[in-house]
């Protein structure tokens, strides 16, 4: 048990260092804190879970992450939220503006995360978070 407790750890240790080099990339600093319903009043009416790196630093302190695949579950949130928000569909005249750039950031963000955890994390460090995280 001791060993699990320790694994866990571990993990909130790499996913703090993971929304770090997250937040601090400026290329996704609109993702870093929740959208403001004053700055975008109709956002909950559409978004109905939002999340940013700020809410997913937190939630690592509160042990709400058992292994990284759960931390990827948020950010894939981030980044669909965005899209879903920010459509291409919307009238022409977006197409090129804000909302178009935030598409890409958005997909940005979830390549990013994604690589960034393959590369720095073992798999069988991994396989050992989703035996604790499947066993609770
Ligand atoms: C995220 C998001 N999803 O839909 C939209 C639309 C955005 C979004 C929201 C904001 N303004 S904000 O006050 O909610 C904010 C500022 C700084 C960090 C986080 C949020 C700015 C931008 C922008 O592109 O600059 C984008």
């Amino acid at each position: 048990y001791e060993e699990e407790e320790h694994t866990l750890r571990e993990l909130r240790i790499f996913l703090r260092d993971m929304c770090k080099k997250l937040a601090n990339n400026r290329l996704f600093f609109m993702f870093t804190k929740p959208v403001d319903t004053e700055e975008v009043p109709d956002y909950t009416n559409i978004i109905k879970q939002p999340m940013d790196l700020e809410t997913m630093m937190t939630k690592v302190d509160f042990h709400r992450y058992e292994c990284a695949r759960d931390f990827l579950n948020d950010i894939e949130l981030i980044c669909q939220n965005a899209l879903e928000y920010n459509p291409a569909s919307k009238h022409v005249c977006f197409r090129t503006s804000a909302d178009k750039q935030i598409r890409h950031r958005a997909c940005s963000l979830r390549d990013y995360a994604y690589t960034l955890i393959k590369s720095e994390m073992d798999t069988d460090f991994e396989e050992k978070c989703l035996s604790i995280s499947t066993k609770r």
